[in-house]
């Protein structure tokens, strides 16, 4: 059985309080072990530590120095890939396939990619004409803003968690990550590789806990942190915003999304389909970026639904080690009663279940982990709440249009904007659309194609600021302009 406990100043340590809670599998709900729940000391011990880092041996690194640390984290996270691979996927319950191509490689690499892209990333300059005819030069330059809280979500843990720790860490501050509850062990064995790396202490701390009134709102309303990064859901975002306005700290957030997928009949409809297939249903459609409304144009709309209904026929429900297994259960039970009460209520509203809408009998062995059945709806109308609430599920609904300018009208009918993937062979409609469309990404016949170089984050509800590449400068950094006087 395994124990979950805090990661503060190089060192596990358990709760003060010795509270726990349970961390189960979403396969079969079995137990995996017990996650110690911090409490204020616990999280005033991390922020501390965090504190005290910044003016020991960290803050002395150079920008070389870090760099050549930070490849040696990606370095070390590829070396016990295993070690990731299995915990992630016994915490979330996806696939090897899907964890071994995307989670544990992109938690490497953003490791890498913010190391070399903030090494190489010039500061500016000005000069000045002064009266005097002899001038002042201006130069900018960055500091690292202090301590960093990372409240991090469930669906793409590890990936999820170094996007936000990599940068924080290239930029040279220090860190206190709070993971969500429901999946604390790829970033507890970070904190192993972090020490085995010769991280020094309390550059990178871990403590464990749940939102209100636990370890999310402590970290959140700790005044010894200086910024917060965070992905999860809106109102939540909302909620650390408050936190965040005691003391002016900093934000950014990356937040929810009711994605359009806008299918035009000159798509190469292999793609298309393959495209959204995976968009609705990859990682069991807990993905933020993933398709939840799908629009076809007409002429294409009752063959795009036959393949869509054909693709999910297919997809294989399996344990994660299961090779074959494509397609694994979602996050909890608790998540599973929410999204098949947007099943149910997807019936209510007048849908046509074209496939699935259920829970399915996956054997005595599965049957008590959160399976449900991968979906597709036709025929809602456009107010309905299963179009406009984000689900965070395997589902999608499709719907005909007929216009361009009636689609980008229907695309954009949401308070969320966080991505869209727009599918046509004709190049400049699909740019002609892509500049329409509210959203803070768009694809163009692909979906999650990520240049971790390119700035990525939400517009609308969807979330505040834009991280990725040297884009999360201006939050990872404090720009001080010095002007010399010549
Ligand atoms: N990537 C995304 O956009 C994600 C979206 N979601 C959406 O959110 C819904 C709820 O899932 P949750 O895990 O409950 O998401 P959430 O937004 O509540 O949790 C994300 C993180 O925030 C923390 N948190 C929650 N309340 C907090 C508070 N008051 N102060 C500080 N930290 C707090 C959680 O412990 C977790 O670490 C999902 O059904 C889905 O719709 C969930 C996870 C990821
Ligand atoms: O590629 C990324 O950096 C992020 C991808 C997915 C999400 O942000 C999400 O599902 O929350």
């Amino acid at each position: 059985m395994k124990e979950y406990k805090h990661f503060i100043n190089g060192k596990y340590v358990a709760s003060e309080s010795g509270k726990t809670f349970e961390n189960r599998c979403p396969v079969d709900n079995s137990l995996l072990g017990n996650i110690h729940e911090a409490g204020e000391a616990e999280v005033d011990a991390a922020v501390q530590a965090a504190k005290a880092a910044l003016k020991g041996p960290w803050g002395k690194f150079t920008q070389a120095e870090r760099t050549v640390l930070l490849n040696k984290v990606a370095d070390r996270i590829n070396e016990r890939f295993d070690e990731f691979l299995h915990a992630e996927c016994l915490d979330t319950g996806k696939p090897h396939s899907m964890a071994s191509h995307i989670d544990i490689p992109r938690g490497a690499a953003n490791f890498k990619a913010f190391a070399e892209t903030l090494a190489n990333h010039p500061t500016e300059s000005f000069r000045l004409d002064t009266p005097d005819g002899k001038g002042a030069v201006n130069v900018g330059q960055r500091t690292p803003k202090g301590v960093i809280a990372v409240i991090s979500p469930w669906n793409l843990p590890l990936l999820l968690m170094t996007w936000k720790v990599g940068p924080a860490m290239a930029c040279g501050n220090t860190v206190v990550v709070k993971p969500s509850e429901e999946t604390p062990a790829t970033t507890t064995l970070l904190g192993d590789v972090m020490n085995e790396c010769g991280v020094p202490p309390g550059v990178f701390n871990v403590v464990h806990g749940f939102g209100g009134n636990s370890a999310g709102q402590f970290l959140s309303s700790h005044p010894l942190v200086d910024a917060i990064t965070f992905t999860g859901e809106t109102s939540t975002g909302e909620t650390i915003m408050k936190a965040a306005s005691f003391g002016l700290r900093n934000i950014s957030m990356e937040c929810g999304g009711k994605n359009p997928g806008i299918v035009f009949a000159d798509c190469d409809l292999e793609k298309a389909i393959e495209g959204t297939m995976r968009s609705a249903f990859d990682n069991c459609g807990q993905v933020c970026l993933g398709t939840e409304r799908v629009y076809v144009e007409r002429s294409i709309f009752d063959i795009f639904v036959k393949r869509m209904k054909e693709g999910v026929a297919q997809l294989k429900l399996g344990r994660p080690e299961d090779i074959e297994a494509n397609f694994g259960p979602l996050v909890s039970l608790k998540h599973r009663e929410k999204v098949h009460s947007y099943y149910q209520l997807a019936v209510k509203e007048g849908a046509t279940v074209e496939i699935g809408g259920g829970i399915p009998d996956m054997g005595e062995d599965l049957n008590d982990g959160a399976w449900i059945e991968p979906t597709i709806w036709t025929g809602l109308a456009d107010d309905a709440r299963v179009i406009r609430e984000e689900i965070f599920g395997p589902c999608c609904h499709i719907r005909p249009f007929d216009t361009e300018e009636e689609v980008i009208a229907l695309a954009n009918d949401t308070n969320y904007g966080l991505a869209a993937a727009v599918w046509t062979e004709n190049s400049a409609r699909g740019i002609r659309v892509a500049e329409q469309i509210e959203s803070g990404l768009v694809w163009i016949n692909s979906w999650f194609l990520r240049d971790l170089r390119t700035a990525f984050g939400g517009a609308k509800q969807s979330g505040i600021g834009r991280e990725g590449g040297v884009h999360g400068l201006e939050f990872y950094t404090e720009l001080k302009n010095i002007c010399i006087k010549l």
